[in-house]
């Protein structure tokens, strides 16, 4: 019998100044900052420095900034021409691919150079968006479209850039503001399962596009990145709001697991969460956003009465993403647009003071034993 639950609650496995996390008062900062405030007071792009150089930008640094993300923005003819040969089955596998072929056209992918490090991060932060847009048009087979600056009212906005790409049309002011708030909500976690694998891999020394491919890999999952989708598709079995709480509790009577429901850090509850409930309770009188929150409001209450857990943001995204007309199988693709920036915080720092990430394990096999051999056995 194992002494220990596994999952590495509580350890603290590395020293990290991007973000704090106090679970038992449910607050969450970047850098210091309260991150509900930057959601509500910052745009994505200020987050996004400040994630990467440290401090909030002034105005010439942020203009310097958007301009060199726009700059960067565009996707390699190649990559586009590559995903369009595979399976287009699975977005995020896809997102995992379009990033490693990313890293096979990138100069500077191999550098252990800071400075080349910093451009590589850039490249990444730029096109994730691009990429995943892309992803989304091609799986509807329809050429992807470019981002567009001329017809960007916001200046340069990640979020108005997605839906614009993704849509091919210019997005609803409402929708670009609650998904720039989105972005900022999701884009750091602390130790979170994808940003810990990506520190990981870069703590071997390895290179950024391979920490973001395995970063990647672990955000698909549906206990981490995976529920929004998760969620969505919870919501949709539902069908209306009289039927969710019947659904729930036969659900937990079952045990099984509510998607969107519950943090392994947050105690009472998750801030995130509680500033998207707010943003779409403002809009509710829209038909794509009312029915959905009235179901999830239902499963909120139940779930927390029989089980006592909180909603994480994801069981709200779930409900915005698909109001603003993103597929449901890219909702996990439209978090890594977000969570690009953390993990290169995270990655940059891991590469600037390193040492090896081993662990041990406690062993639970058989005691030693002596070999039979094959003949005899
Ligand atoms: C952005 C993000 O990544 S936020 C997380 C997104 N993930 C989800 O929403 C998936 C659903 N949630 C979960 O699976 C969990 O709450 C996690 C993985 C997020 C964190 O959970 P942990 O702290 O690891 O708790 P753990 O998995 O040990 O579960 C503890 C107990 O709570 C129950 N539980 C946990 N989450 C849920 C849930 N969503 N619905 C119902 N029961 C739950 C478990 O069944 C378990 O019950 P038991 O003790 O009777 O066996
Ligand atoms: O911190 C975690 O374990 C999961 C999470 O909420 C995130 O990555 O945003």
């Amino acid at each position: 019998m194992s002494a220990t639950r596994g999952g590495l609650e509580g350890v603290v496995a590395a020293s990290s100044a991007v973000s704090f996390i106090d679970g038992e008062r449910s607050e969450l900062t970047y850098r210091g900052y309260p991150v509900p405030d930057l959601a509500r007071r910052a745009t994505f792009e200020e987050v996004t420095y400040l994630l990467l150089e440290g401090e909030l930008p002034t105005r010439s640094q942020l203009e310097a900034f958007a301009q060199e993300l726009e700059r960067l923005r565009p996707l390699p003819g190649a990559v586009l021409e590559r995903l369009g040969q595979l399976p287009k089955e699975a977005p995020m596998d896809l997102l995992r691919t379009g990033i490693s072929i990313l890293g096979h056209y990138d100069p500077d992918g191999e550098s252990t150079d800071p400075a080349a490090r910093k451009r590589v991060v850039m490249r990444l932060v730029a096109r994730m968006g691009t990429l995943v847009a892309a992803i989304g048009r091609l799986r509807r087979g329809l050429a992807p479209v470019p981002p567009s600056v001329e017809h960007d009212p916001t200046g340069r906005s990640t979020a108005w850039q997605l839906l614009f790409m993704l849509q091919g049309r210019a997005p609803d002011p409402e929708y670009t503001r609650l998904l720039d708030m989105a972005l900022t909500l999701h884009a750091d976690h602390e130790l979170n399962a994808s940003t810990f694998t990506g520190r990981v891999i870069a703590a071997t020394l390895s290179d950024i596009y391979s920490s973001v491919v395995g970063a990647i890999g672990a955000l698909k999952g549906p206990l981490h990145g995976g529920a929004n989708e998760a969620a969505r598709r919870t919501f949709e079995q539902i069908g209306e709001a009289s039927q969710a709480a019947p659904w729930t509790r036969a659900a937990l009577e079952r045990k099984e697991r509510i998607m969107g429901i519950g943090h392994r850090v947050y105690k009472h509850f998750d801030p995130r969460a509680e500033l998207l409930r707010e943003e779409l309770t403002a809009l509710r009188d829209r038909p794509e956003v009312g029915p959905w929150l009235e179901i999830a409001l239902e499963v909120e209450r139940v779930v927390k009465e029989e089980k006592g857990m909180h909603p994480n943001p994801d069981f709200f995204t779930a409900i915005a993403y698909g109001a603003m007309g993103i597929p449901t199988d890219l909702f996990t693709p439209v978090f890594a647009v977000s969570r690009i920036t953390g993990w290169c915080a995270h990655l940059l720092e891991q590469y600037e003071n390193n040492r090896l990430i081993r662990p041990r394990a406690e062993y639970v096999g058989p005691p030693p034993r002596a070999l039979v051999p094959l003949a005899e056995r």
